[in-house]
């Protein structure tokens, strides 16, 4: 396991650093950081402090923040940004674009698990510009192209 850097902004949040709910799970659970319960109307999005901020410093990684899939599916709440990215470099607070997408206000408590944090791998590339490109199966098709006759 790969240690982060990880500096704790509020101090709820020292005796509960995001943690790996089982042996296999990717995501790591962000908490709502707020002082008291947040009302978010239908179609609303806030921006909500987790209290955290890291610093993965290495380039080949970054972190994603993903919706909880229990608080999409059962209570409409997903991201304004639908990913967040966060870069290696960034060491401000994680924020949660907090999207109520659906028809009913939602009630976030505070401290409750509002959102997930993914670490990937990252390739940077730099561009070689070409003329052509070599031969490929699928070539220019996509948007549905294949399995046609
Ligand atoms: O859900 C998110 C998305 C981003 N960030 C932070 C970390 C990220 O490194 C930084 C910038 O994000 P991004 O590049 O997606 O936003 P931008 O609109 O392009 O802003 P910038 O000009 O600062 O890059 O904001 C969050 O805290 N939460
Ligand atoms: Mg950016």
């Amino acid at each position: 396991m790969k240690n982060i850097a990880v500096k704790i902004l509020d101090p709820r949040m020292k005796d509960q650093l995001p943690a790996y709910a089982t042996p296999g799970s990717a995501g790591l659970d962000l908490r709502a950081c707020i002082d008291e319960p947040i009302t978010i109307q239908a179609g609303q999005t806030v921006l909500i402090p987790t209290g955290l901020a890291i610093h993965l410093a290495d380039p080949n990684y970054a972190a994603m923040i993903l919706p909880r899939s229990g608080m999409g599916h059962k209570n409409g709440i997903v991201l304004g940004n639908l990913v967040g990215l966060i870069d290696s470099d960034y060491q401000g607070q994680l924020m949660v674009s907090t999207w109520n997408r659906g028809n009913k206000e939602f009630t976030l408590q505070p401290m409750e698990r509002l959102a997930q944090l993914i670490i990937v791998p990252v390739v940077q590339v730099g561009f070689e510009v070409v003329e052509e490109f070599g031969d490929s199966a699928r070539g220019e098709g996509g948007f549905g192209s294949t399995g046609k006759h």
